[in-house]
């Protein structure tokens, strides 16, 4: 097997991974390292790539521009471009991921093997994982990580409005990946019942859903009992122990009575973990101060007025409370810590000291904290929306409350403290039932028995037509020749050559891709393939370029549309041309789309002057745009990236057919630019005036038909061996 993971957002690095550095680097990033690393090592799987994004910022270490990273033997971290170099929130990235796509699909043919599964983790990486298994036609994979449904609850709870939560979070284009992740998806992994049960709940959910269980590990070489440093003495690592020195010492810059036992709290600085609730607690009551230190370590940070307003926030709320309950000297906030070494030793030492964890989230899918502080024998208290009631279940290492409740919370701590015999029994229940319940190699066990029954079940999901057997994107990657033709007349214009090139077409079908380049829209490519009973097309490009779509249900290229959107201001083009006196906007079904403004040259206007001044007006409102003239009166205005030989290139280059395999056939002006270059043009015999005065001065790779139509297109592939040699250097 060799299976593909994606996380697209966050800081990711093999070593020293900068833990809670804000609030897209917490779990999920140790999650699909510690996941991909251990599946590497199963003896069925081949490769693991973990696929996520690189990051070129001067603020940012420059270990996340490196486009390779090997992880582990057969394990590789492949960092891609995704909008730019520029670190940003994940929220921001939704525009950019038809480009990882696009990425990850050359990526993938250049490297040459084709995945076995693609696992996407977090709705935004989801959205990528799906769109590369549909284009491979393999199965996908999803783990949710963290759900926008149960946030959006929160938020709105909290006071935002919707409106706010779809500015600044995007929610709802969240929500609906995450639903059409649901709708296309093998196989859902999950890690808890809960939120198996009742987080996805609110989502619509097909019953034949194949979703595991698979709960995470944690690594328990690290993160060993506290009491092994009286048993092990001298063989621990000596890192560990330079850390629990530098722990003990930030802790002790805080506190008057460092000898007391802590409550500990160790999260990302994000409002939904709800820290204000612990220091609520804590501060409200004389009992917990008198019996422990309160210590919270909440991500990194240098400045806080430089960090994202979130962060932000949260920080300054913490140390606001701080000071409203004047917790100086019982209450320790660092601004720093390692995750490698001194977060293992900060467990360690609050159990060595009789202390307890907190998590107070208001919802925790998971949980890794609560896995980490058990491994250690560290008893928590947590909430109890979430993971966490799974691993008191399972491991009995701690109580879950509701945190809402703050005699609730306040209690529970109490008890943690004070009961000794409930403390040594959730620590050692813990230690020794964690190795049994959360270890990386049984969820890679569970994980690759539930892909074996994916593959072996090979059924053809309702909800996601198409996605299994020779997908396009196959199809493409291995087809020897593909011949683009533009519509009218090329392809059409004799109906019995066109019979004959089809029945060609169909009898190499396996070495032979076929597709469209035309001005159509999309509805009207539709009205010719089924009027001539077209049913083998693999590309259909569209509207002057401006769509690229697959098959025959026009699936569309995503990735495509969004490197025309960028920059694209039709609403300027209607100013610059609405006036000119010369000019009518076209009526019609398919003549305007979102990338294509499209006139008509009034009768008995002088072309060369018109289209002159068309272009003044177009440059007047300064705006990157293309324009194609063609038949003497179509005058289209497209995005400055778009135009059939553009995207002739773009599905070339996607698929991995080289640029000399590709034929493309046309007749008139708005052919030229894909019939120029290295592809392998054939111009039928009946081209227009403006595509002969594009022969006289080129010297192309131009093949001129003496057949007018689709029999010049025969002629053409005849004439470059394409129907008799099995590769160019043949003929
Ligand atoms: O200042 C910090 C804060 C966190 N951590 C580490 O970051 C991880 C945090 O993981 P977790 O407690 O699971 O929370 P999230 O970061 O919120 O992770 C998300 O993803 C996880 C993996 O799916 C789930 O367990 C969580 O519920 C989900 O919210 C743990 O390894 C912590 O040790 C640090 O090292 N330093
Ligand atoms: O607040 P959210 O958007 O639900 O996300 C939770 C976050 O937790 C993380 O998993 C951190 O571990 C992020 O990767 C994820 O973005």
């Amino acid at each position: 097997m060799y299976i593909q993971l994606v996380s697209v957002h966050g800081l990711v690095r093999g070593e020293n991974i900068e833990m809670g550095r804000d609030a897209d680097t917490g779990g999920q990033v140790r999650y699909v390292l510690e996941m991909a690393r251990t599946l590497a090592a199963q003896p069925e799987v081949d490769g693991v790539d973990l696929f996520t994004r690189r990051i070129k910022d001067k603020r940012y270490s420059s270990d996340y521009g490196e486009t390779i990273e090997e992880l582990a033997p057969g394990c590789r971290l492949v960092r891609l471009p995704c909008g730019g170099g520029r670190y940003m929130r994940k929220e921001r990235l939704w525009p950019h991921l038809d480009e990882f796509v696009d990425e990850m699909l050359v990526f993938t043919r250049k490297d040459g093997r084709t995945p076995t599964v693609v696992h996407g983790h977090y709705a935004d990486a989801a959205y990528v994982a799906n769109e590369v298994a549909t284009a491979l036609g393999v199965p996908f994979v999803y783990t949710g990580h963290s759900l926008g449904k149960p946030k959006l609850e929160y938020l709105l709870r909290e006071g935002w409005t919707h409106e706010k939560a779809n500015d600044e979070l995007a929610i709802d284009r969240r929500i609906a990946v995450e639903q059409e992740s649901l709708d296309a998806a093998d196989l859902v992994v999950t890690s808890t019942r809960h939120e198996r049960d009742v987080q996805y709940a609110d989502y619509r959910r097909d019953e034949t859903l194949k979703v595991e269980v698979i709960p995470p590990g944690t690594d328990l070489d690290r993160f060993f009992p506290y009491y092994e440093y009286d048993i092990a003495g001298g063989e621990i690592d000596e890192r560990f122990k330079q850390a629990r020195m530098r722990m003990h010492h930030e802790l002790g810059r805080f506190l008057y009575s460092p000898e007391k036992p802590l409550i500990l709290a160790l999260c990302r600085p994000d409002r939904r973990k709800n820290i204000g609730a612990l220091i609520d607690a804590y501060g409200e009551s004389k009992e917990l101060q008198a019996i422990a230190n309160l210590a919270i370590f909440a991500g990194i940070r240098e400045d806080i007025e430089s960090m994202p307003e979130n962060e932000q926030r949260v920080l300054t709320d913490m140390l606001l409370a701080m000071d409203r309950y004047n917790l100086y000297g019982k209450m320790a906030i660092p601004k720093n810590h390692g995750s490698e070494y001194d977060v293992p030793e900060l467990y360690r030492l609050v159990a060595a000291g009789g202390g307890v964890f907190a998590n107070t989230a208001y919802i925790e899918l998971f949980g890794l904290t609560a896995i980490e502080a058990t491994a250690v024998g560290l008893p928590f208290v947590a909430t109890q929306e979430g993971g966490p009631q799974d691993i008191v279940e399972n491991c009995r290492s701690g109580a879950t409350v509701d945190v809402t409740d703050r005699a609730e919370l306040t209690d529970a701590l109490v008890q943690s403290l004070t009961d000794r015999k409930l403390w040594e029994q959730r620590s050692s229940d813990g230690v020794n039932l964690v190795r049994k319940h959360y270890a990386w190699e049984t969820h890679c066990r569970h994980y690759l028995k539930a892909i074996e029954e994916v593959l072996q079940d090979g059924r053809e999901p309702a909800q996601s037509p198409g996605r299994r057997g020779p997908s396009v994107g196959r199809r493409l990657a291995e087809v020897e020749h593909l011949l683009i033709t533009d519509i009218d007349n090329t392809l059409l214009g004799d109906d019995e050559a066109l019979a004959q090139l089809l029945e060609l077409l169909h009898e190499n079908r396996d070495r032979i891709g076929f597709g469209v380049a035309t001005g159509r829209s999309p509805e009207l490519v539709e009205e010719v393939l089924a009027e001539y009973g077209v049913e083998e097309i693999d590309v259909i490009i569209s509207s002057v370029g401006t769509e690229v779509s697959y098959g025959r249900r026009f699936a569309s290229d995503r990735g495509w549309a969004s490197h025309l959107r960028s920059r694209w201001r039709p609403d300027r083009v209607r100013e610059a041309l609405d006036p000119l006196g010369f000019v009518s906007l076209q009526e019609g079904v398919g003549s305007q789309s979102e990338f294509k403004v499209s006139y008509d040259l009034d009768e008995g206007v002088a072309a060369e002057e018109a289209i002159r001044l068309v272009r003044e007006s177009l440059d007047s409102v300064r705006l990157g745009y293309s324009l194609v003239f063609s038949h003497g009166t179509y005058i289209d205005v497209l995005p400055l990236r778009a135009s059939k030989g553009k995207a002739v290139h773009y599905v070339a280059n996607k698929w991995g057919v080289p640029i000399d395999r590709v034929l493309t056939a046309g007749d008139s002006g708005n052919d030229i630019d894909m019939l120029k270059g290295a592809t392998a043009g054939i111009v039928v015999s009946n081209h227009d005036d403006q595509v002969a005065a594009w022969r006289r001065n080129k010297s192309d790779r131009v093949y001129i038909a003496d057949r007018p139509s689709a029999g010049g297109i025969i002629d053409g592939l005849s004439h470059y061996g394409v129907l008799h040699a099995k590769n160019y250097a043949e003929v």
